[in-house]
């Protein structure tokens, strides 16, 4: 069992079958990889193996057709003949197809089988399937990997896809093979020891995705409370009270309203976890005492809440920047010149305004500016998903599967604490700046009762001098509190 070669019968496992200076192979051409099933997994490893030199043979059931979909150089051959051809074979069938194997199994002894698959939910069957497939082949030495990367990213070459595959066996040879054999295909691979790892492992992908799962339910709730409330605010209250129909304002300015709201809140989420951490430690005195899961999960989410603030904020942007476009806002501006003339006011220059604004959007500027610096920061590793697997990796220290495991999460661990400190300070000073740019947008409605009370007489002097001329429909509908504040 415990040997290998690379065609016929098995040798010692010992001297690996990759080329390396050791065991003189230079020539990756000189060694085949077999691969059972012909899908889009076994399409695109084949051309990743091929690109990297290696000669690549498909054991498929039906091998006339599936070879249309090969390179001609590769080997499309039946089950039997293609385990024959080689030690190492990629398992890239389903779990539960891996009992239509059962008759190669004698063929199968002593030979690595790389078993990818993934499920389609956490903790789908009692066993993984990598278990799973070395209970049906015990003489075989079955190793897990390469489940994390997709047939999309395999075909694009290490360049721009996901880098890192997890792999673990209870072969210590079979897992160095394969952990060689990631390497020279591009991968950072990364050795999680015994086979029972093979269920975080495959549980990994499934995992990357829930943690946008919380955010974005975070976001579309606050973003539907709060366009409630504008929609309540803005244009039920003036309709009830003044009859003043306000519907208009639903697709842009409502819109408008709340997507700074939103975009605040969960930026300021962001933070609120590190400083109800930080306050969690200093309480318990120690920083090695576990977080309560709510607080853990809240924290491995940030990066998530910061880029749907930052998503929220340039949409705002977005709109802000079409505001003067509508024909309300010409209407209402064409209304307010008509207004001033006939109130026979020559210049409406008022400083104090021309302040507030030029401040307001100079801090949005700023705000808008600081978050695409955070967001780009973190493109990187949203893209080969370093992150979200450093996250989920706090999930396997939790559970101490392997002493490997846990001594590569604390190195990671690090990390991201770092790249954290260096994208929080920046965070704080952004989250400042756009309160700023919130607090200068509302200061008057926050501070001054002042405004309303004025607002209220423009208003009330408006209604009055036009209620004769507004009986005969002649005069715009207009109130001044109509007119957008920037
Ligand atoms: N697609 C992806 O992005 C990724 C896939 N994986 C894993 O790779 C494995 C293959 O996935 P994928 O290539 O997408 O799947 P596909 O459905 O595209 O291909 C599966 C292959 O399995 C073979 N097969 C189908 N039915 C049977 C059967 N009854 N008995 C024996 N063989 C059968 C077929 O090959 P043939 O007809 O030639 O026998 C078929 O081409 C899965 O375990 C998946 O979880 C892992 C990571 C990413
Ligand atoms: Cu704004």
């Amino acid at each position: 069992m415990e040997s290998i070669s690379m065609m016929g019968s098995p040798k010692n496992l010992n001297e690996t079958f990759l080329p390396n200076v050791a065991n003189g192979i230079k020539d990756a051409s000189k060694i085949t990889v077999g691969i059972i099933g012909s899908g889009d997994f076994a399409k695109s490893l084949t051309i990743r193996l091929i690109r990297c030199g290696y000669h690549v043979v498909v054991g498929s059931r039906n091998p006339k057709l599936a070879a249309e979909f090969f390179p001609h150089v590769v080997d499309v051959t039946h089950h039997e003949d293609a385990v024959t051809k080689t030690n190492i074979i990629f398992v890239a069938i389903h779990r539960e197809h891996y009992t239509s194997l059962w008759d190669l199994k004698h063929l199968l002894v002593g030979k690595i089988l790389v078993d990818v698959s993934n499920n389609t939910r956490v903790d789908q069957y009692p066993d993984s399937n990598a278990e799973y497939l070395a209970s049906l082949f015990p003489d075989s030495l079955v190793v897990k990997g390469f489940n994390v990367v997709s047939a999309w990213s395999l075909q694009l070459g290490p360049k721009d896809a996901s880098r890192q595959v997890y792999i673990c066996s209870n072969n210590v040879q079979a897992r160095h093979q394969v952990t060689e054999l990631a390497r020279q295909l591009g991968f950072i691979p990364i050795d999680l020891g015994a086979l029972s790892s093979s269920r975080e492992i495959e549980n990994l992908p499934l995992r990357l995705f829930t943690l946008w799962k919380g955010p974005v339910v975070i976001a579309i709730s606050l973003a539907t409370f709060f366009f409630i409330y504008s929609f309540i605010r803005d244009v039920i209250h003036p309709y009830v009270r003044n009859q003043q129909s306000d519907f208009y304002k639903i697709p842009i300015e409502i819109v408008n309203k709340t997507l700074p709201v939103v975009a605040i809140t969960l930026l300021s989420l962001v933070y609120l976890s590190g400083l109800i951490a930080a306050a969690y430690q200093l309480y318990y005195g120690t920083k090695y005492r576990r977080f309560p899961p709510w607080l853990d999960n809240w924290l491995q989410c940030r990066k998530q809440l910061g880029l749907l603030s930052f998503f929220f904020a340039v949409v705002h942007v977005a709109y802000s920047l079409c505001l003067p476009m509508r024909r309300s806002e010409r209407y209402l501006f064409l209304n307010m010149a008509y207004q001033q003339v006939h109130a026979n006011v020559e210049n409406s220059w008022n400083e104090e305004e021309v302040w507030r604004i030029e401040m307001y959007i100079s801090f949005g500027i700023m705000s808008l500016g600081l978050l695409s610096l955070l967001a780009v920061t973190s493109i990187p590793s949203v893209n080969n998903a370093l992150n979200w697997r450093e996250f989920s990796f706090i999930q396997i220290k939790s559970q101490a599967v392997s002493t490997s495991s846990q001594f590569l999460t604390s190195a990671l661990l690090k990390e991201q604490e770092y790249c954290l400190l260096i994208s929080s300070t920046l965070g704080y000073v952004a989250l400042l700046i756009s309160t700023f740019h919130v607090l200068i947008y509302g200061w008057k409605r926050a501070f001054e009762e002042e405004y309303y009370r004025k607002l209220r007489r423009i208003r009330r002097g408006w209604e009055k001098s036009h209620a004769i001329e507004e009986t005969s429909g002649s005069i715009p509908h207009f109130s001044p509190e109509r007119i957008t504040v920037m």
